[in-house]
């Protein structure tokens, strides 16, 4: 920022520490380590309430009475199908792309198939928020099945979200521990304020594009290893590792080539993130579950290392890794069911901008040549 007279303007890198905008969303209090959905505690949220309530809750304001989730439910259930267009179209990208680009793509292919897309009234949104959090298992599951030559498992109306994201994902009625750990997942990804791809998807909403567009930017801003395809990358950490005992040698290795390690640290929270301890009770309960104890000793390995060379403590993306391994989703599904949480999220902020816009466009300080002239030619 520059002051009026011409002071030397200060660069905040990053956007790092700076507030641009009221959010009535979430709150992250990085001083007491906690999160706020619409004022509830999200480890609340997450012990007492399902993902379609929390849903809810992003988008309303409030927690569901019995009839609303009722009808809610509903709803979300009568969307489940995908349209044989969307089908069609992934079909054509070829399996060498990442299942983020396919979820972009298939994003992007609703939106310009929705003759509602330009309507940006306050129901029209809500709507096409609640169509996208309920096509997008079909999406991700289609995708992921087709890499394996299986066949789309249809959508069950019986089945709540969780159960119903595990049936088209395996073809099997999932066991309820896993629904379980499944939907806490789903929680806690819900929803973070200001981070990389809310933004993002507020920016594209302040030039009044349509909600679509802006979940499309938001899908490509979450890929990105730094945010959201750091759970996937945990996974890849984890291979190249293999067992617990190698792991303070790798992250040595790793650290004197000064890589990241993906799944710790925060912009905002420094002494830890608010999610983690119940993510990680969820995963713990799943390497029980599918009797992979070696993983959790690896998870430790590595979580005490980056503690004593570095002092820095693991983010949600580090649970949610191993958690999503065990239950059987490809390594490269794991930033797609992100997407699919989030979707709830991002589409609050995109209302909460759209209700109250300004076009966001910050300053830059040029440091690049002087004014200069193209020579004259010949
Ligand atoms: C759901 C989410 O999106 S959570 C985030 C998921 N992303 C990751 O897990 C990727 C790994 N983590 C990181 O890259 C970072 O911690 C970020 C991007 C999340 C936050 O970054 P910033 O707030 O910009 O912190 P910054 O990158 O400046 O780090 C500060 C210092 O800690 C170090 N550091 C931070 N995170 C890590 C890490 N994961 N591995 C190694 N060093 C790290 C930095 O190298 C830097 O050290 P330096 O001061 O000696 O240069
Ligand atoms: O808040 C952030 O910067 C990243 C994050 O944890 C999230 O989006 O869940």
């Amino acid at each position: 920022m520059s002051d009026q007279q011409g002071a030397e303007p200060v660069i905040y890198k990053g956007l790092a520490g700076v507030p641009v905008d009221y959010t009535a969303v979430s709150k992250v209090n990085s001083d007491t380590n906690s999160l706020l959905y619409r004022g509830y505690p999200v480890q609340e949220l997450a012990a007492s309430v399902t993902f379609e309530e929390v849903a809810y809750l992003l988008w309303y304001g409030e927690l569901p009475d019995d009839a609303q989730l009722a009808a809610f439910e509903e709803l979300e259930r009568s969307h489940r199908g995908l349209d044989h267009e969307v089908k069609r179209i992934v079909d054509e990208i070829p399996l060498t792309a990442h299942p983020m680009d396919v979820v972009r793509t298939a994003v992007s292919v609703i939106g310009a198939s929705d003759p509602n897309t330009p309507d940006d009234s306050l129901e029209a949104n809500l709507d096409k928020s609640i169509r996208l959090l309920a096509k997008l298992p079909s999406i991700i599951t289609y995708d992921q099945r087709r890499r394996h030559d299986l066949e789309f498992v249809e959508p069950r109306a019986d089945l709540g979200y969780s159960a119903n994201f595990l049936w088209q994902a395996f073809g099997e009625a999932p066991e309820l521990a896993v629904v379980n750990a499944f939907d806490v997942s789903m929680i806690l990804y819900a929803e973070h304020s200001f981070n990389a791809s809310t933004f993002t998807a507020r920016v594209i909403t302040s030039t009044l594009a349509d909600l679509y567009s802006a979940v499309t930017g938001a899908i490509g801003a979450l890929k990105g290893a730094l945010h959201g395809g750091a759970n996937e990358a945990v996974m890849h950490a984890f291979g190249e590792i293999g067992t617990a005992d190698r792991a303070e040698a790798w992250l040595d290795a790793a650290l004197a080539e000064k890589r990241k390690i993906m799944g710790f640290g925060h912009r905002v929270y420094k002494n830890g993130d608010s999610r983690v301890p119940t993510m990680r009770d969820a995963m713990e309960r799943m390497l029980e579950h599918y009797d992979r104890r070696d993983l959790l000793e690896l998870y430790e390995a590595l979580e005490k290392g980056m503690a004593e060379r570095k002092n820095i403590k693991p983010n949600l993306d580090y649970p949610t890794g191993p958690t999503y391994h065990v239950m059987g989703f490809d390594t490269e599904t794991f930033t797609p069911l992100f997407v699919a949480s989030r979707i709830t999220g991002w589409t609050a902020h995109i209302m909460e901008q759209a209700a109250s816009n300004a076009l966001i466009r910050p300053l830059s300080v040029y440091n690049g040549p002087d004014e200069r002239h193209v020579p004259a030619k010949g």
